[in-house]
């Protein structure tokens, strides 16, 4: 296996004097390429903090962060962005669909916004992806018209459309009823296999932990297990 990222002595503190939160303390992670894990722990331990930070959309206070060999700390905003596009994937809760759009928009704007231009190999991409996410009756939708558990998975879908090396995911199910929430996760697990992506996903859902190789605890700003 080779290490996809590390962070090493992470701090992030938040605020000053009074309004300080100290977050992250120390904490120390690395994710070998292909894993799926879960990232786990009590409500502001700075599990949301940590995946921002490893999303490269925002910097810690302290603390050293390489993916893919390259130093994500002293990367400038433009450098990060192009890396954030061709490397990482972002599934949260409130998934930021846009509601008038079809699916199959919503999975390939970013990518052809980014390119400029829309190419047939995104489409077939986004068409691919949509079906496996069990939506090919839904891709032409809005998806204001689609329920939560299917708009998660378009989310999903978009997020790999550009195969990221990493997708980081909030709560991903934290809005879906219990088969919904298999439902997404079945298919994570499937692309993870198929494709090779490696996964964080922060989750107080136990069954959503078991479903996970790797359980990795957040505790006082630390990885405590
Ligand atoms: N932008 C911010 N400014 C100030 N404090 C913040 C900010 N973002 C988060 N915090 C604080 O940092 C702590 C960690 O928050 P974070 O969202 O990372 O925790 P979490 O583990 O994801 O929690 P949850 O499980 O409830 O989502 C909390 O005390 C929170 O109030």
């Amino acid at each position: 296996m080779s290490t996809l990222l590390e962070v090493r002595d992470l701090f992030k503190t938040y605020g000053t004097g009074e309004a300080e939160t100290r977050v992250l303390r120390g904490l120390s992670l690395r994710l070998e390429a292909g894993e799926m894990a879960a990232l786990l722990g009590p409500s502001g331990a700075g599990k949301s903090t940590l995946l921002t930070i490893l999303g490269t959309l925002m910097k810690p206070t302290s603390g050293s962060y390489e993916m893919l060999d390259q130093d994500m700390i002293s990367a400038d905003d433009r450098a990060l962005t192009d890396f954030r596009n061709a490397h990482i994937g972002f599934v949260f809760q409130f998934h930021n669909l846009l509601p008038d759009f079809t699916a199959l928009e919503n999975v390939i704007f970013p990518t052809a916004v980014r390119e400029g231009r829309e190419t047939p190999t995104a489409r077939t991409r986004g068409r691919d992806l949509l079906e496996r996410m069990g939506l090919a009756d839904r891709i032409d939708f809005p998806t204001a018209n689609l329920s939560g558990g299917q708009k998660q998975r378009v989310a999903v879908a978009r997020a790999l459309m550009n195969r990221p090396e990493l997708v980081l995911a909030d709560e991903p199910t934290g809005n879906l009823d219990r088969a919904s929430a298999k439902q997404v996760m079945d298919l994570i697990g499937e692309i993870n296999r198929e494709e090779g992506t490696t996964f964080l996903i922060s989750t107080h859902d136990e069954k959503i932990a078991a479903s996970c190789r790797r359980q990795i605890e957040v505790a006082d700003g630390v990885v405590t297990g």
